[in-house]
C-alpha cells in the first residue's frame, strides 16, 4: 500500500478494497473446496479403477495402490486447508480489522500503514499486506506505543523506526461505524465502549483493547513459568486466552491446541472460558480440572471429597465454633496436611516402607491364593530389598507376572486332567485341551492386568497406618502440627496429630477421602510406583493459582516435565485458607530450576469505580487494585427486617433486573444450603431463576442464585449478596471470600442486610456517611 488512508473516505475506500478482496477470496476458495469435493469423489468412486492389479507384480500393485492413495490424501488435505480458510474469512468479513498504526522505520522513509485485525489479509496479486493479524511481530507496536518512538523484535532482529499514527476503528457487520485517534493505551473510549457492555453468556476475546501491561503476558517468551499476580477483574483469564491464541500462531507448526492444557476451577468456568479461542480461530485447548485427574488416578471405593465439600465442611464447623475459644481441629487438620511440613512426615514414612511396612494384595482367584500377600513382601522387601521403591514395584510386577505363567500352565494341565477324568463324554482330546485353555485364560487375563497396573498394594491401608501412628511419624520427621500462624508447641503438636489421626480413620472408614487427604494419598501412590508423566503437553495454564496447595504444585509439576506454565493467581482471592500457595514467592521458589517471570497486573476492569472504590476497603491491606474510571449506580445496601421481608425484597430487586434488561444477575449466598432455600423460596414467582451448584456444566445468561465460592472467576451484570450480615461473614477468614464476591459485579452491587451488616463493610459505610 503506498499512501495511506488520512480521512474518513479515504478510509472508507480502504475498507472497501479489503472487503473486496476478502470476497472475491471467499468465492475462489469455494470454488476450490466444492472441485476438490467432486474430485474426492471421483476419485474414491474410482479408486481401483485406477490402480494396476497385477499378481504376477504385486510389487508393482502395491506401489499403485499408495500413490493412489497419496494424491487421495493430497486433495483432502488442500479441501480442508481452503475450508479452514475460507470460514476464517467468512467469520471475520464483518470485521475485518480494528486497529491501524503508521510505522516509518529508520532505515527507510515510506510510511508503512498496518492495520491489524483477527487474521492476515494479502492480496495476492500485488503481495501486499492489507491487514496484519494481531500476533505478528509488528502487530505488537498497537499495543505497547503511543505515537513516537518505537521498536519491535522479529525472531531475526530488533526492527526501530517512529509511529507516526494510532488509530482504532468502530466495524461492524462490513459498515465502518466510527474512528478514533489514540494516544498512550488503546483508546480510553474505546474501552469504556467494551466495558459498558453486559456481560454475555460467554467470557469474549479482548484483541482490540489488549493493553499494554496485558500485552507483555500474551507475548511473553523469555520465561518457562510465567506467574501472574492480578488484581479482581483485571484481566488475567483474559490475557492467558489471548496468550494461547498467540502461541498457537507464533508455533504453528509446532504445537497443537491438544498440547496445551488449562486447568481451571470447576467445569462451570471451563464452559464459561470454552468460546474465546474458537472466537479468534483457534481450535480449543485441552480442558480439566485438579479434581478430575485425581478422581482418574486414584481407583478407589471411596468417594473422593472435593474442594467444594471441604469448603462447606469448613464453614459449617467454623461457624459452629463463633465465639468458643478452642481451634478448629477441622481447619487445622485441612491446612497442616497441604503444607510443606506435611509433606516431610509422607516422605519420613515413604522411607521406612524401604524396610517395611507395604502391604500387598494377594493374587487369586476367590477360592484359591496363587500369590500370598506375604510372597509378595518376601520378594519385595528380599531379593529386590537394593532397589529403589519403584525399580522394585517393576521387579515385582515382572515376577508376578513369570509366575502368573507358569501357574496358569500347571493349571491347564491340572484342569485337562480334571476334566479327561469325568466319567461322561465331553469331548474329543483337543477340545477338552481348549475347555481347560479357556477356564484358566480367564483368571489369567484378570490377574495380568491386575499385574501390569500394578494393583497389587492396599495404598489407602497404608495410608491408615500412617494415621494410627500420626504422631510417631511426625516426631520422626522433626515437624510439628500446628494452627496456621500459631507457635510452635510441641504438647499441642502431639494432640493434634492424635486427633488429626483419628478423624482421617474415621472418614475413611465412612467411605470418604477428604480433600485434604486424596493428593497425599495420591503422592504416596506415584512417590513408590513411579510418578504419572505427560510428556507430550508443551503449556499448562493454571487459572485461580491462589487455591493449589505445595502438594498440588509439586503433582503438576511432575506431571508435567517439558511443559511451559502460565500461572495466573489473585493471593486477595484466596478463599480456601487451608488449600493454598501461601504467595507469588512460594510459587517462584516451587519452580526454582526454572527460568521464572513474575508480572503483576494493578489495574481492573471488570466493575466501575465505585464497586471496585468499595472493594478495596474490605481488603484494605491487600495487593493494589487500581480502578478503571467507569461510572455507574452507587453500591446500595438494604437492612430488611427479617427473612420474609428479605425475600419478598429480593423479589423486586429480580423484577427491576429484568425489567433493567440485565443479561445476568447473581444472588450469591454464602453457602449451599442458602443457595438452596433462596431458589426453592423464589422459584414459584421467577420460574427463569436457576440455581449454580458444582455439578453446573454450562453457563448461560440469566438469573441465578450462586453460592460464593462457585461465583469465583465468573462476572455478573448485577450482584446481589443475600446475606451480607455478621452473622455470616463475620470471621476475618471469610474477608477474601466476601471480597471475591464483591468483585464478581460489572455494574450493580446491592448488599441484602438482616440484623448487623458485616463489619468488613464498616469502613465503606463511613466513608459514605
Ligand atoms: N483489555 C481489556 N479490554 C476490554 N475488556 C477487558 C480488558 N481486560 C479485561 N477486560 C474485561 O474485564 C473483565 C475481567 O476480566 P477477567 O475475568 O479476565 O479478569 P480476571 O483477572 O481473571 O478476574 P478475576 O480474578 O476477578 O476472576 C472481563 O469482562 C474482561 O472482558
Amino acid at each position: 500500500m503506498h499512501g495511506k488512508p488520512s480521512n474518513i473516505d479515504d478510509e472508507q475506500l480502504y475498507l472497501t478494497r479489503v472487503l473486496q478482496l476478502m470476497d472475491r477470496q471467499i468465492a475462489e476458495l469455494e470454488a476450490t473446496v466444492d472441485d476438490r469435493q467432486s474430485e474426492i469423489v471421483e476419485m474414491k468412486r474410482h479408486f481401483w479403477d485406477e490402480v494396476t492389479v497385477d499378481k504376477d507384480e504385486m510389487f508393482e500393485t502395491y506401489v499403485s495402490i499408495m500413490q493412489q492413495a497419496k494424491d487421495l490424501a493430497s486433495h483432502e488435505r488442500v479441501q480442508a486447508h481452503a475450508a479452514k480458510w475460507m470460514n476464517k474469512l467468512r467469520k471475520h468479513i464483518d470485521a475485518p480489522y480494528f486497529g491501524r498504526v503508521d510505522f516509518v522505520e529508520t532505515t527507510d522513509p515510506e510510511v508503512l500503514p498496518v492495520y491489524i485485525g483477527l487474521m492476515s489479509v494479502t492480496d495476492e496479486a500485488s503481495g501486499e499486506h492489507l491487514v496484519y493479524d494481531w500476533r505478528t511481530p509488528i502487530a505488537s507496536l498497537f499495543y505497547d506505543y503511543a505515537p513516537g518512538p518505537v521498536r519491535y523484535r522479529t525472531p531475526a532482529d530488533m526492527i526501530e523506526g517512529e509511529m507516526t499514527l494510532k488509530r482504532q476503528y468502530l466495524i461492524r457487520g462490513g459498515r465502518l461505524e466510527a474512528v478514533f485517534d489514540t494516544g498512550i493505551q488503546i483508546g480510553d473510549d474505546m474501552l469504556q465502549e467494551m466495558l459498558k457492555r453486559s456481560a454475555d453468556t460467554k467470557m469474549k476475546s479482548i484483541v482490540s483493547t489488549i493493553q499494554r501491561e496485558q500485552n507483555t503476558i500474551i507475548r511473553d517468551d523469555a520465561h518457562d513459568v510465567l506467574v501472574v499476580q492480578g488484581a479482581a477483574g483485571s484481566g488475567k483469564t483474559s490475557a492467558a486466552m489471548q496468550r494461547i491464541a498467540y502461541l498457537l500462531y507464533k508455533y504453528r507448526d509446532s504445537m497443537r491446541s491438544e498440547q496445551i492444557v488449562l486447568f481451571s476451577p470447576n467445569d462451570l468456568f471451563n464452559d464459561y472460558v470454552s468460546n474465546i479461542l474458537p472466537e479468534l480461530g483457534e481450535s480449543n485447548m485441552t480442558q480439566t480440572t485438579y479434581q478430575s485427574y485425581i478422581e482418574h488416578r486414584l481407583v478407589t471405593e471411596r468417594r473422593i471429597e472435593d474442594i467444594y465439600d471441604q469448603k462447606e465442611r469448613l464453614m459449617s464447623t467454623a461457624a459452629q465454633l463463633v465465639g468458643e475459644d478452642i481451634a478448629d481441629i477441622e481447619s487445622v487438620a485441612a491446612c497442616w496436611k497441604a503444607s510443606a511440613s506435611y509433606k516431610l512426615v509422607l516422605d519420613t514414612y515413604m522411607d521406612s516402607l524401604k524396610r517395611e511396612g507395604m502391604r500387598f494384595i494377594r493374587f487369586g482367584t476367590p477360592k484359591r491364593t496363587i500369590i500370598s500377600a506375604e510372597q509378595l513382601a518376601d520378594q519385595f522387601y528380599g531379593p529386590f530389598a537394593d532397589w529403589s521403591l519403584p525399580a522394585r514395584m517393576d521387579k515385582l510386577k515382572d515376577w508376578v507376572l513369570t509366575e502368573l505363567k507358569a501357574w496358569a500352565e500347571r493349571e491347564v494341565k491340572r484342569v485337562y486332567r480334571k476334566l479327561a477324568a469325568q466319567p461322561n463324554y465331553l469331548g474329543t482330546d483337543d477340545e477338552l485341551r481348549s475347555m481347560s485353555r479357556k477356564q484358566v485364560n480367564k483368571w489369567l487375563k484378570l490377574m495380568r492386568v491386575q499385574a501390569k497396573k500394578l494393583r497389587f498394594v492396599e495404598w489407602e491401608e497404608m495410608y491408615l497406618d500412617l494415621m494410627r501412628g500420626l504422631p510417631t511419624w511426625t516426631e520422626q520427621a522433626g515437624v510439628t502440627v500446628q494452627e496456621p500462624g500459631a507457635a510452635t508447641n510441641p504438647m499441642a503438636s502431639e494432640r493434634y496429630a492424635n486427633d488429626i489421626g483419628k478423624r482421617t480413620v474415621e472418614r475413611f472408614e465412612a467411605g470418604v477421602i477428604p480433600f485434604e487427604d486424596a493428593s497425599p494419598l495420591l503422592y504416596l501412590i506415584e512417590s513408590v510406583e513411579g510418578f504419572d508423566t505427560f510428556n507430550h503437553i508443551r503449556h499448562v495454564v493454571m487459572d485461580e493459582a491462589q487455591d493449589y496447595s505445595p502438594f498440588q504444585y509439586a503433582l503438576l509439576k511432575r506431571l508435567f516435565p517439558r511443559s511451559r506454565f502460565t500461572i495466573l493467581g489473585d493471593w486477595n482471592q484466596a478463599i480456601y485458607e487451608a488449600n493454598r500457595m501461601s504467595s507469588v514467592a512460594s510459587v517462584e521458589e516451587m519452580f526454582a530450576d526454572k527460568q521464572v517471570g513474575v508480572i503483576r497486573l494493578t489495574k481492573s476492569y471488570r466493575s466501575t469505580l465505585d464497586i471496585m472504590e468499595l472493594a478495596r476497603t474490605v481488603l484494605p491491606y491487600g495487593e493494589e487494585a487500581e480502578p478503571f474510571n467507569r461510572e455507574g449506580e452507587k453500591p446500595e445496601l438494604h437492612l430488611l427486617s427479617d427473612e420474609a421481608e428479605r425475600l419478598q425484597f429480593l423479589d423486586s430487586c429480580l423484577q427491576r433486573m429484568k425489567a433493567d434488561k440485565l443479561q445476568s444477575t447473581a444472588i450469591i449466598t454464602k453457602d449451599e444450603a442458602a443457595a438452596e432455600r433462596v431458589h426453592a423460596q423464589l422459584h414459584a414467582l421467577h420460574p427463569q431463576l436457576k440455581r449454580v451448584s458444582k455439578h453446573t456444566k454450562q453457563f448461560v445468561s440469566g438469573q441465578w442464585v450462586v453460592p460464593s465460592y462457585l461465583a469465583k472467576g465468573l462476572e455478573f451484570d448485577a450482584v446481589i449478596v443475600y446475606d451480607a450480615e455478621e452473622q455470616t461473614y463475620g470471621h476475618e477468614s471469610d474477608r477474601k471470600l466476601f471480597y471475591t464476591v464483591c468483585t464478581r459485579a460489572l455494574h450493580r452491587l446491592t448488599f441484602l442486610v438482616v440484623g448487623q451488616p458485616t463489619s468488613f463493610l464498616n469502613n465503606w459505610l463511613s466513608a459514605i456517611k
